[in-house]
């Protein structure tokens, strides 16, 4: 079994909480409420700011063309594709995305990019292809699930959202060759801390779900747009 694969039957009994959680049961029933998903398009349009910022850290710990391309891809990718799924939650909601930017992280949020963050500062470049990685392959995976299972017509909601990420299996397949390469010349003490930030990735893909089902604040809320970056 290759590492990659080890990492994702560890990490099995996340994956299929993911599966049943509350929102992800939503997309697949089209009955989520408007603020549910305004919360998530305003969570995740800073969650993948954060994102690429960590690609561009990830990129300086590049010794080839080659990875710097791959990452190079992906920053493109959120660019200008990542917005197709956005668009769908808020029109859905009646808003537009142009709306949904520049607010405060809430806690969920904030707790999964300070993780990615530390690793992409203190570890090596496998490590944070391993903090990476859960955010490609749990959408690939519920995407994929959500197809098989509700087989949309364009008259779904979330018909847009559910193809998109059902038909993402590149990253996640890219992602996971170049870290089995990786994962093969490193040490034991080195797999140990992936397989870690990996685990923990994916538990905080579940917290992040659960930020936007319960439209989650901080205990004192304040008013977000002041504070923002
Ligand atoms: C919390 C959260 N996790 C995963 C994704 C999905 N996603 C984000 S970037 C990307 C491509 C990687 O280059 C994918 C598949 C999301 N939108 N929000």
């Amino acid at each position: 079994m290759s590492f990659t694969q080890e990492l994702r039957q560890k990490a099995d009994g996340i994956f299929q909480a993911i599966f049943e959680h509350p929102f992800v049961r939503g997309i697949a029933n089209g009955d989520l409420r408007k603020e549910q998903l305004i919360h998530y398009v305003k969570q995740d349009h800073e969650y993948l700011t954060a994102y690429m910022r960590i690609y561009g850290i990830a990129i300086s710990k590049c010794s080839s063309r080659d990875e710097i391309e791959m990452f190079n891809q992906q920053i493109s990718f959120i660019l200008n594709s990542e917005i197709h799924p956005h668009n769908n939650f808020c029109a859905v909601a009646g808003v537009s995305y142009d709306e949904m930017q520049g607010y405060a992280l809430a806690p969920g949020a904030h707790h999964y990019i300070r993780h990615m963050l530390n690793v992409a500062h203190e570890g090596s470049l496998a490590e944070i292809m391993a903090v990476l990685l859960p955010c490609p392959w749990t959408y690939l995976e519920i995407g994929e699930k959500l197809m098989r299972e509700v087989q949309p017509t364009e008259a779904h909601p979330f018909y847009e959202w559910i193809h998109f990420y059902a038909t993402r299996t590149n990253t996640t397949a890219k992602f996971s060759e170049r870290l089995d390469k990786w994962a093969e010349m490193t040490t034991e003490l080195e797999r140990k801390k992936m397989t870690e930030h990996y685990l923990l990735s994916c538990q905080l893909e579940y917290m992040f779900w659960d930020m936007a089902y319960n439209v989650q604040d901080w205990p004192v809320s304040m008013n977000t747009a002041e504070y923002a970056l």
